[in-house]
């Protein structure tokens, strides 16, 4: 039987010709995606579905989709599919993390300059007959300062457009290094400085924990009186009510917002004002950036679903059927090690290190170590994958190592993720029993045992009488129920570590609340 693709958005006809080249039947139903019923109602018929980000994949789409084996999404974030649930269904989640890079870097700069000449309130003035010349005075943007939060790819071209303007980069980004930053002809900053000193301010990170809301109330008001914000990249990264108020009380002078936090934004406080611009969701949105990531993305689909080679997937291992079964508890370990690094790093990661100790030494650890640094950059990056993991490491300055050593330890097998940040190395062991489930042994030099949960609180404290007592009293009066509880520390008095797993995400207020508790050094939430 054909395999059969639904492209269920507006995808570039191109992708048509491409599936048929290789023998892919393919339907072009490119508003299909929009109808969840009817998309579910039709899943189960395909093996492969290509997608824009009209088309949201959820656990219940996937629950009807027994035949699919490929999701395509012809652009970057993949925010509209529920990477998760694919993943627990065997389902790879592919993406064309450049093809549209420059498209959206230019739609940046454009919103920059309608800000910064107010051209969208202009244009309606004189078309309305008005030639208000006296009412539109501008500001140049040769000489000012353009804050780039998130310097990746889209990030870096930005900075190269806003030189070729004349302008001051500043860019604040945990993975670039002072290096990558020099070479771009940026200056590397924290965020505190980009805020003090950014005329214009433009976003281009995922949307992760981490950032969202990194323009929160607080970090608002810390920026120049007269910034004027970009948003190119996603909603939520912009708290829009905050913005509201600082465009109310003059403290921004203008933003302009190609994303927003509930699309489509048919409605909303931001709508109405002189001073905001807004596109709805246009970025990638040029013939040229359409037609490479149409054509990007059936190629690889087609490769797939026809030679089962992967390329782009942000969920699959680069792992053969033979050592699969063997390889998968360590590959799952090494993943897990590596977010918990990415999740407890307080600074920019330097150097990433893997060490095998024991039997595991034997195995094929590339697809582990790459596992594990995607663990860890995929907390920063969200199209990464364990394949472009140690590249997209390297490319952003992190020196990656693994040692492989025969030498016996307490485990047949032992995993030690270890990182050197700005500010500090930190560590963290695993191991797998015979029972095929991973574990963390160790944090830093404390033994410490502990299964992984989908949500744990990690803490570091002085070991001090009361403190478990005032913490478990501080999750429960939060409705925080505990799972497990694991302790270690050092010596008795020294340093401890509390390892909790929880029932559902840690609320942003009850970490914070933990940070305040006496004797406590760190708190985080971790996610898996
Ligand atoms: N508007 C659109 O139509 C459109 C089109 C394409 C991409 N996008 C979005 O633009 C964003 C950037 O895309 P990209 O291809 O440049 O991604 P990228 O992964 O190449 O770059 C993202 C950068 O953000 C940095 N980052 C992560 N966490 C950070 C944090 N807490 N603080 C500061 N920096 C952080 C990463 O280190 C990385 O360098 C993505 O969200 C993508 O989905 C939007
Ligand atoms: O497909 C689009 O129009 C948006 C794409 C963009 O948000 C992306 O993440 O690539």
């Amino acid at each position: 039987m054909p395999m059969r693709v639904l492209i269920s958005d507006p995808l570039s006809q191109a992708a048509v010709q491409i599936f048929k080249a290789r023998g892919v039947e393919a339907d072009f139903q490119p508003s299909l995606g929009k109808d969840k019923e009817r998309l579910a109602a039709v899943i189960g018929d395909y093996d492969g579905l290509a997608i824009r980000s009209a088309t949201k994949v959820t656990a219940d789409t996937l629950a009807k989709a027994g035949r699919l084996k490929i999701i395509g999404r012809a652009g970057i974030g993949v925010d509209n599919v529920d990477v998760a649930a694919a993943t627990a269904r065997g389902v790879i989640v592919m993406n064309t993390p450049f093809g549209n890079s420059v498209t959206t870097a230019e739609h940046a700069i454009a919103l920059m300059f309608a800000l910064a000449r107010q051209i969208p309130a202009a244009d309606a003035s004189t078309q309305a007959g008005k030639w208000e010349k006296n009412r539109f005075m501008g500001v140049e943007i040769a000489g000012k300062t353009l804050g780039i939060i998130g310097c990746g790819n889209i990030g870096s071209i930005v900075a190269a457009r806003a030189l070729g303007l004349r302008m001051r980069v500043v860019a604040f980004d945990p993975f670039l290094s002072s290096e990558r930053a020099k070479s771009l002809g940026a200056e590397k900053v924290e965020l505190d400085e980009l805020l003090a000193r950014a005329d214009f301010i433009t976003l281009h990170t995922p949307l992760t924990p981490q950032t969202r809301n990194i323009l929160s109330a607080e970090n608002l008001s810390r920026a120049q009186k007269g910034v004027r914000i970009v948003n190119c990249a996603r909603g939520g990264l912009v708290d829009e009510d905050a913005l509201c108020r600082a465009l109310d009380s003059g403290h921004v002078a203008g933003a302009a917002l190609d994303v927003f936090s509930v699309e489509p934004a048919t409605s909303s406080p931001l709508f109405g004002r002189e001073n905001v611009v807004c596109t709805p969701h246009l970025g990638a949105s040029t013939h040229e950036a359409q037609e490479k990531v149409a054509l990007q993305v059936a190629e690889q689909m087609a490769d797939y679903l026809t030679r089962g080679a992967v390329a782009n997937a942000v969920n699959f291992p680069s792992i053969t059927a033979e050592e699969a079964p063997l390889l998968r508890p360590f590959v799952e370990l090494g993943a897990k090690l590596g977010a918990v690094l990415g999740q407890i790093a307080s600074a920019g990661i330097e150097k990433f290190s893997i060490t095998y100790d024991g039997a595991v030494a034997e195995q094929k650890t590339k697809a582990i170590t790459a596992a594990a640094a995607c663990g860890m950059l995929r907390v920063f990056l969200d199209q990464v994958n364990p394949v472009s993991a140690l590249h997209m490491a390297r490319e952003r300055g992190v020196m990656v190592e693994e040692i492989a050593r025969a030498v016996e330890s307490d485990y047949e097998s032992l995993i030690t993720v270890r990182a050197v940040t700005s500010k500090d190395e930190i560590a963290v062991s695993g191991t797998v029993f015979h029972d095929g489930r991973p574990r963390i042994v160790r944090l830093g030099e404390i033994a410490v045992e502990s299964e992984f949960a989908p949500s744990m609180i990690y803490v570091t404290n002085e070991d001090k009488p009361g403190f478990i007592g005032r913490f478990a009293g501080l999750l429960g009066d939060a409705g925080v129920n505990i799972a497990t509880f694991a302790l270690g520390r050092d010596r008795l008095g020294g340093a401890a570590v509390a390892l909790v797993a929880i029932d559902g995400p840690a609320p942003p207020a009850t970490i914070a609340a933990l940070r305040d508790l006496p004797g406590v050094k760190q708190a985080t939430a971790l996610q898996f």
